[in-house]
């Protein structure tokens, strides 16, 4: 039922009295999806800076705000119009900068943590030439050197945004762990915390880590009246397995629990959608506004086998002829915005699926079949794709535009045939400078040429004219696939890593830049749980188990295409978290990103079944449901 919008007003009200020295209280806000959580968040701060803002100047105080990415830090810094009585960061960059001045603090905790590593690591051999084996050897070998050597470390260090490759370095999860056990164990740490920050909010605090967040509950219990942690979240939006699941029930009888019960974001039925798929889980039913209208919902049902192409197109264009939103029919491969301003925010749980459907599967399955750690290529930062996505991708939209002076920038910026010692060399002799800029300029055709006509090269031929020209430098991996291409039966060509990188060179240049467009947010796919704090006019989730192909979720037995395991079954009833439980939440935190309206793609083995589910727990109605 839609109603009255400022009927959450008293809770602002609410928090910013336990904001006061008089009143201080510990709170944990309940704001399920759309509720203005970081509307509630910023008038808290200004609030408190309104009221203490003489007083924390003076004792050279700040208050703190944890987010959990940088760019909800950026967003929250900049609606405070970057207040210096406001410090905003993620947890990571927080918790290094409470604990770093502790070096010996920390010089001991790694010692105990490399002997308990050490420990474990001789307890539990694998069977001999196994790759668990060679692994284990190889952590143990590692650890036992660390240790030797920690007594030598001057200086332990962390960057939350490196790789913390050095032997002195912290990695992430270490800060976290660290930090959680001073904050617990030295009460000094907990002082200092307190007397820097007064105030402490964490931002979907549902998804904190477990053991930090229950390091700083401890904190605030220890000292109730003089420090407020300030918890925001939604347990039904908790999708990191990181997180602490009981937060509801771990909240100190003492503290606050105001909670926000309207949506802002969407219409009446989608809100009705999010309460029903919550409904098994807690009873933090949302009201819709009333000037937010009815909105659209539709489920699609489509056989596990369908082609995914077909399917998603008339889903589209039957979203068009429902909701009356020509939109809908903008097909995800043309919407040339960018993914932040789609036509329609096309979410799917795997990155494989959107390069099924973006066109860029074989360079991704190519890529993923390179030997080694796969963080670059989930992220896009791949550092042998680079120069192709920097500088050949650019020069190239820039040639077909008819702009030469961004060609010859990146020339000039990039090109080892442009260095400024080269051109210093000859800066007097304008006949050589002549011929290096012919040079360039022979190199640029002969690279553009590649597209000439309706054509598209490869990678490899791309690759091919930046070695021929040294336009640009090669990654030594595709210099070294490349020779292995040209020289046949060497012994390299056959190790994985060349095979590899010799599948990429195969592929589509338009893949390259496909792959590029995809993992720099400029189409309209996002996974599931990348569009976490978002919204979008429409949105079309897509689920197919099958294509998915994980274990961590299971939308056929969610919407029950398949039956519950005994295990399921058990999980359930002790109230322990399952792909049951972990898809349900995934589930709402997608369905409610829609603001106009939605469709859900289902591809099942089971079709009937899903829609004998959805009419009997009023998820949705018979008129709501169409099979494909
Ligand atoms: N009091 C309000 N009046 C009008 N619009 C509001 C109000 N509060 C929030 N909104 C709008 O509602 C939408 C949802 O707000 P916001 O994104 O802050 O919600 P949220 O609680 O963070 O949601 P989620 O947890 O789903 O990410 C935004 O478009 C925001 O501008």
């Amino acid at each position: 039922m839609p109603s009255d919008p400022s009927v959450d007003d008293k809770v602002d009200a609410e928090i910013a009295e336990y904001l006061t020295p008089e009143a201080a209280r510990s709170f944990f806000l309940y704001a399920g999806a759309g509720s203005g959580k970081t509307r509630s968040l910023v008038l808290a701060l200004q609030d408190a800076t309104r009221k203490r803002g003489h007083d924390l100047t003076l004792r050279g105080q700040q208050i703190a705000v944890i987010t959990f990415t940088n760019a909800a830090a950026d967003e929250i810094s900049s609606r405070l119009d970057f207040d210096p009585l406001i410090t905003v960061s993620t947890i990571h960059s927080f918790a290094w900068r409470l604990v770093n001045e502790f070096q010996e603090d920390i010089r001991d905790w790694m010692k105990r943590e490399l002997q308990a590593s050490v420990a474990s690591l001789q307890a539990s051999p694998s069977k001999s030439g196994t790759k668990k084996e060679a692994d284990r050897i190889d952590r143990l070998e590692r650890d036992l050197e660390r240790t030797a050597t920690i007594d030598r470390i001057r200086r332990f260090t962390y960057n939350p945004a490196g790789e913390n490759r050095e032997r002195e370095a912290l990695n992430h999860s270490q800060v976290i762990k660290l930090t959680a056990h001073l904050l617990v164990s030295k009460p000094t740490l907990a002082h200092i915390l307190v007397t820097r920050h007064p105030i402490l909010f964490i931002d979907e605090s549902q998804d904190t880590n477990k053991t930090l967040l229950e390091a700083f509950m401890h904190v605030a219990v220890e000292w109730e009246g003089r420090f407020v942690l300030g918890l925001f979240g939604d347990t039904m939006q908790r999708i990191y397995n990181e997180g602490k699941t009981d937060i509801e029930t771990s909240i100190p009888t003492s503290w606050a629990t105001p909670a926000k019960v309207m949506n802002h974001r969407s219409p009446e039925r989608i809100v009705e959608l999010g309460n029903r798929i919550r409904a098994d889980v807690d009873d933090h039913a949302q009201q819709s506004r009333e000037d937010r209208g009815t909105g659209t919902v539709r489920l699609f049902l489509a056989a596990a086998s369908s082609d995914t192409v077909t399917v998603e197109t008339v889903a589209s264009e039957m979203m068009a002829e429902i909701t009356g939103d020509t939109d809908w029919t903008i097909s995800a491969t043309d919407d040339v915005r960018t993914g932040k301003n789609p036509a329609v925010k096309r979410l799917i749980l795997e990155h494989s699926m959107a390069a099924q459907r973006f066109g860029f599967a074989e360079i991704f399955a190519a890529l993923r079949s390179v030997p080694g750690d796969n963080t670059s290529i989930l992220d896009g930062s791949v550092p042998e794709l680079q120069v192709f996505l920097n500088q050949v991708v650019p020069l190239i939209q820039a040639h077909q535009r008819g702009d030469k002076f961004t060609v010859a920038r990146i020339v000039r910026e990039n090109s080892p045939l442009m260095t400024r010692e080269r051109l210093n060399q000859v800066s007097s002799e304008a006949g050589i400078l002549r011929a290096i800029l012919s040079e360039c300029q022979a190199a640029v055709d002969q690279l553009t040429n590649l597209w000439s006509g309706n054509l598209v090269p490869t990678l490899g031929q791309v690759a091919g004219v930046l070695e021929a020209t040294r336009l640009f430098p090669l990654p030594t991996s595709i210099k070294t696939a490349l020779m292995a291409a040209q020289v046949e039966g060497e012994a390299e060509a056959s190790t994985a890593g060349i095979e590899s990188w010799q599948r990429c060179l195969n592929s589509s240049f338009s893949q390259v830049e496909r792959y590029g467009r995809y993992f720099a947010g400029e189409t309209p796919f996002a996974t599931h749980q990348g569009v976490k704090g978002l919204e979008f006019p429409r949105v079309m989730v897509v689920i197919s188990d099958e294509e998915a192909g994980g274990f961590m979720f299971s939308y056929e037995k969610l919407l029950g295409a398949k039956g519950l395991t005994a295990t399921d079954i058990s999980n359930a009833a002790k109230g322990k978290d399952s792909s049951l439980s972990r898809t349900r939440r995934l589930m709402y935190v997608t369905a409610s990103r829609a603001s106009e309206a939605l469709a859900i793609v289902a591809y099942t083995s089971d079709p009937q079944a899903v829609r004998r589910f959805a009419i009997d727990n009023e998820w949705f109605s018979d008129k709501e449901i169409i099979t494909l």
